[in-house]
């Protein structure tokens, strides 16, 4: 069984060896009694500091996917010698579900559902299917991805059918240490350009698009909604600010609060956040539903939460993003964008290509992008 790998400028993890594997989904609560139970199990058999570490679907009705692992470690990210470049298959196809045509026409009856209902916002997505001549090896995409992509959360997550999750995801969903917790929602992107001055010019006007501004506003809201009841103390501050990875810029929100009970553990907390209105929509359960009858395939893990969590409940969870799913000689990569009333379908489409190209160029399938010599760039949290 492979290494679980969860790189964060917080604290990172390595894990190995199955103490046990917890397949209940996340809706309904069971599995937080489930792993519970599962980490005191751990410590009866002499594991002295266990962890759960995996991800939890999009869809929470579909099985978990976390493991108790038999080792874990935590490290300093900065500590870690580079990882060596390792060799990649080259990339031979790559499919999009939907096509482009369809992407957009989906972009067009949300929008145009949008006036006949009160869904607010919708994110829509879709898969790349990316076919290597040889074997797509998860060690070697890690590699390359957490060589160009410095900040963000980097994970590696060995997964039950054999398949690993790999990616880096820009975007903090709940991090919980003793009563304190932060989020970092992002909603509203552009691309980097490459050159700087156009570059900062596409930050600037990010930040001043109300198109995006609104679509912030609605993940921010709901958060905030979510998060009030359970907190003594909750800083929401009022306008987002600029992160930028190597490919996009986004609109960025810190949320720090102190919770009234810490007994409830940081996968509780970020499964209570799950799905936010960055990856599914607003008002959420009519946004599913949209999401659902325009989505022509099932998002699996794309769009949940991937991170770890301690027997203390403390932990680290982000937004199961900017990632790919490695089987045989095939990587599933996905990238989604929030649309909102004035949506523009073939703005959203070229959305999704600027996220697709962080994987892509872990693949060495897109051109490296000037912006990514850019000064460092911004980091969640
Ligand atoms: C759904 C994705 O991004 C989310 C996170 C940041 C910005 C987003 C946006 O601007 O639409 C999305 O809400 C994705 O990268 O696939």
């Amino acid at each position: 069984m492979a290494t679980s790998l969860f790189l964060s400028r917080h604290r990172s993890v390595r894990a190995s060896g199955v103490f046990e594997r917890i397949a209940t989904p996340a809706a309904g609560g069971a599995l937080h009694a489930e792993l519970a139970r599962a980490l005191l199990r751990a410590r009866d058999a002499g594991i002295a500091n266990p962890i759960a570490i995996g991800a939890i679907p999009f869809d929470t009705t579909q099985p978990a996917e976390l493991l108790v692992p038999e080792h874990s470690e935590f490290f300093n990210r900065d500590t870690l010698r580079p990882l060596a470049a390792l060799p990649l298959a080259p990339v031979v196809a790559s499919t999009s579900i939907p096509g482009e045509e369809r992407f957009k026409q989906g972009v067009r009856q949300a929008v145009a559902n949008f006036a006949h209902s009160d869904i607010r916002k919708a994110v829509l997505s879709r898969v790349l299917e990316v076919e290597l001549a040889g074997r797509a090896d998860p060690a070697a995409i890690f590699a390359s991805l957490a060589a160009q992509n410095p900040t963000g959360f980097q994970f590696r997550i060995p997964l039950s059918s054999g398949a690993e999750l790999v990616g880096v995801s820009p975007e903090l969903l709940l991090r919980k240490e003793g009563a304190h917790i932060v989020s970092n929602p992002l909603a509203g992107s552009a691309r980097r350009q490459p050159d700087a001055d156009s570059d900062a010019a596409a930050g600037g006007a990010l930040l001043q698009s109300p198109k995006d501004l609104r679509e912030h506003r609605y993940v921010t809201d709901d958060i905030r909604r979510l998060l009030a009841p359970l907190c003594a103390t909750l800083d929401v501050p009022e306008q987002p600010s600029l992160l930028s990875t190597n490919a996009m810029w986004h609109l960025s929100t810190r949320i720090e609060g102190t919770l009234r009970d810490p007994a409830q553990t940081s996968l509780q907390l970020a499964c209570h956040l799950h799905p936010t209105p960055a990856v599914c929509g607003y008002p959420t359960d009519l946004a599913r539903k949209l999401i659902d009858l325009v989505e022509p395939f099932d998002r699996g893990l794309f769009a949940g939460v991937v991170g770890w969590c301690d027997a203390d409940g403390n932990g680290e969870w982000a937004v199961t993003i900017r990632c790919g799913k490695v089987q045989g000689n095939t990587i599933r990569l996905f990238a989604g964008a929030g649309i909102v009333a004035d949506s523009c379908p073939d703005a959203e489409w070229a959305e999704t290509q600027g996220k697709l190209g962080t994987m892509l160029r872990a693949l060495g399938a897109a051109r490296p992008s000037a912006s990514a010599n850019v000064a460092t760039a911004a980091e969640a949290a």
